[in-house]
């Protein structure tokens, strides 16, 4: 049986960049999803920072057969439960805690957990996660702090998170211990607002590409 890492990593099929959404407008969740998807990143990460996050989460689980979504922003057990419920085939949380431990644990929805300090990485580690998102990314220290992680975390991956744009991506991909980067910026609001969907998915397929240049 492989590992729950083993099953996200393979959901995410090698995909370079997660796009984190704010959804303002529930309708434009299916649109949003479709033309990222078209663009070469089905796998999208819906935040719960606005009321109808999980009714688009809902949305794009039923309607978009080609997306994998996901939900972020996770803080507590309860939100992890209500995202899976919804249709979330993975979980992104800012941080680690014991109850999002204990939700993992006891869910086959893989969990991403926030973590930066050796500490809380080893807090992570011990209760069997291995894929970590690196967040605030830019903020925290960028590539050269979590290059520096990779020594004594050999077997810890991540997903650096928070500051990443096409400027600095490669940067992240780069390093041995980075499988993908996640980030905002294949879907800002002056696209998503007048709902510029061809642009969003020309942008999200230069960041497809970033790996291949
Ligand atoms: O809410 C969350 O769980 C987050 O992940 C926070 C940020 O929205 C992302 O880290 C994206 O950051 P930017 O790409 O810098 O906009």
């Amino acid at each position: 049986m492989p590992s729950k890492t083993e099953q996200f990593l393979s959901l995410l099929d090698g995909q370079p960049v997660i796009p984190v959404l704010k959804i303002d407008r529930v309708a434009d969740a299916v649109p949003l999803a479709r033309a990222l998807a078209r663009g070469g990143l089905p796998a999208i990460e819906i935040t719960l920072r606005t009321a109808d996050a999980l009714e688009a989460i809902r949305r794009v689980a039923a309607e978009v057969e080609e997306a994998i979504v996901g939900a972020g922003t996770i803080l507590n057990a309860r939100q992890f439960s209500e995202a899976e419920a919804a249709g979330s085939k993975f979980i992104v949380s800012p941080g680690v805690t014991r109850e999002l431990i204990a939700a993992a644990a006891n869910s086959k929805t893989p969990l991403l957990p926030g973590a930066i300090t050796p500490g809380e990485i080893m807090m992570a580690r011990e209760a069997g996660l291995d894929f970590l998102k690196f967040f605030p990314a830019e903020q925290a220290g960028g590539a050269s702090f979590l290059k520096a992680l990779a020594s004594p975390f050999a077997g810890i991956r991540f997903c650096p998170t928070g500051g990443v744009t096409t400027r600095n991506a490669r940067d992240y991909l780069a390093l041995p211990n980075v499988v993908c980067v996640g980030g905002s910026w294949v879907a800002p609001d002056e696209l998503v607002r007048p709902g510029d969907w061809a642009a969003i998915e020309q942008l999200a397929r230069e960041a497809a590409d970033l790996l291949k240049a």
